[in-house]
Parts: C-alpha cells; sequence; structure tokens
C-alpha cells in the first residue's frame, strides 16, 4: 500500500507539484494522467527517492507503512522498494553491461517472452544500445517485472511501440500486484487501470474509477483528452477494464 500525503515538489521557488494526495490500496491499478510538463515524472521520482539534484519535495510517502519521503529506494526496507520503469529507457539500463546480466533471473527468457520479445537468446547477449528502442522499453519493464515488488511503477511504457507491442507490455502489467501507470494517453490508462488521476500543472484536478470519469467527467481538461482519443482512434471504443 502507497500512501501520498500532500507531496509538494519545488525547483528553486517553482512549484512543480502541489498539495498531491493519493493512496494506491494493494490490488490496486492507478493511472496518473496529464499533459506534458504538468510534473507526472517528478512525483515518480519523489515516490522513489530519485528527484534530480536541486529538486526538493515536501510531505509524506509512506510505503507498506515506512514513511520514505527522500530516501532513494536502495536505502529503503525491501518492502518499501517499488520497481520503477523509467521514462528513458536508453538512459535507464546500464550501456555496458549486457541484458542478461541486468536481469540476473532464472525467468529472464520467460520474462522478455512475456513483454512480447521472442528473441530472447540474442536480446539476453546484447548491451542496451545495441537493440532498438521499442526492445529496450521492453527490456526495462522486464527488469521491473524481474524485482516482483508489490508496487511497480511505470512512467509511460508502451510510448516506443506499435500497437501489438503495446498490448504485450499492458497485459505484463496487468499481473503486477499493484501499478501506477503514469501517461498522457487516456485511452492506454483506460484499457489498464481501474482508477485515474488527473493532473494539470501539478495539481491534481480529478480523480476516481476509471468507469466514472469515462462515464461523466468532471473538468474540460478531461473532456478534451476523451474527445482527442476518440477522434484519434475512432475504431477503439474506450471501455472500462
Ligand atoms: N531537472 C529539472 N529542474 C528544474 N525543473 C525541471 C527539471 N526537470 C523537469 N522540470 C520541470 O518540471 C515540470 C514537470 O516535469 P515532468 O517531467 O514531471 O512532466 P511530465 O508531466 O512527466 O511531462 P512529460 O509527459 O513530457 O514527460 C516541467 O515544467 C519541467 O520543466
Amino acid at each position: 500500500m502507497l500512501v501520498v500525503d500532500d507531496l509538494c515538489i519545488d525547483a528553486g521557488r517553482t512549484r512543480i507539484a502541489r498539495h498531491v494526495s493519493f493512496e494506491i490500496p494493494d490490488g490496486r491499478r492507478l493511472g496518473l494522467l496529464g499533459a506534458s510538463g504538468s510534473g507526472k515524472s517528478m512525483i515518480a521520482s519523489a515516490l522513489v527517492g530519485a528527484l534530480p539534484p536541486g529538486i526538493t519535495c515536501s510531505g509524506r510517502i509512506v510505503v507498506d507503512g515506512h514513511n520514505v519521503t527522500g530516501v532513494p529506494t536502495p536505502r529503503r526496507p525491501p518492502a518499501a522498494r517499488p520497481a520503477m520503469v523509467f521514462q528513458d529507457s536508453a538512459t535507464a539500463l546500464n550501456p555496458m553491461v549486457t541484458v542478461g546480466k541486468q536481469l540476473r533471473t532464472s525467468d529472464s527468457a520467460e520474462l522478455l517472452e512475456r513483454v512480447g520479445l521472442r528473441d530472447a537468446r540474442r536480446i539476453l547477449a546484447s548491451h542496451p544500445l545495441e537493440l532498438s528502442g521499442g526492445q529496450r522499453q521492453r527490456v526495462c519493464i522486464a527488469v521491473a517485472l524481474a524485482r516482483k515488488s508489490p508496487l511497480v511503477i511505470a512512467d509511460e511504457p508502451t510510448t516506443a511501440l506499435d500497437v501489438i507491442g503495446q498490448a504485450r507490455v499492458l497485459d505484463a502489467l496487468r499481473e503486477v500486484p499493484s501499478l501506477l501507470l503514469i501517461t498522457h494517453d487516456i485511452a492506454v490508462a483506460a484499457q489498464l487501470c481501474d482508477h485515474l488521476m488527473v493532473l494539470d500543472s501539478g495539481r491534481i484536478v480529478e480523480s476516481g474509477s476509471t468507469a466514472a470519469i469515462l462515464d461523466s467527467p468532471r473538468t474540460n481538461l478531461v473532456v478534451r483528452m476523451l474527445d482527442r482519443a476518440r477522434a484519434a482512434d475512432p475504431f477503439r471504443q474506450l471501455v472500462v477494464p
């Protein structure tokens, strides 16, 4: 269980996140939505204690009963270490170490298969920069799954993928115990998440069950997101998972 209480994130005098509070009870899949620059990735970084230098936070982040505000993941008790899929797969992996060595698990081929990577032997022997962006993105997801953490935080995990790759990754993420999915795409969030939370300029402007938000959005921002998603792909229904 994750509890975030009154989280504020600041870059000097600029406030990036404003009094953000939410919970992820065990078993929940929460989608964090918002336009580019609204503060989604910064909130994710705060949750794993990895804010960039010069960025500060206040408030409280509690994971599995431990107050871990500002504490980097490796220094936390094991139960309070969410697995993180960072947005930039090129920098998230160590370029000098093969995928196989970074996955470090006996079921690595099966994990790669689960995220839609079939050529497991070649990929395990490759260094990250020998892979395509979409392959690297799926390796990052496999690395997060390998941690077997009760909570996975995935920041835009499907942006480099085609629709088939995207579906495989969403299926794999459906299996994790609890999930925070960060995305600007309400159609992706609606496919995977039972609850949604919408951020505008660092402030939560709407939150609730996916069904309630799709049925009766309360803000113009969400109405516009839904209109855009339906116009972009009229064949895909926005359905409640
Ligand atoms: N290192 C930094 N120093 C100062 N400000 C930063 C830094 N990194 C990001 N910001 C600012 O913080 C705000 C939130 O950025 P963030 O990356 O969290 O947005 P986001 O919602 O994840 O956007 P995107 O969907 O484009 O990834 C932006 O205004 C950005 O300019």
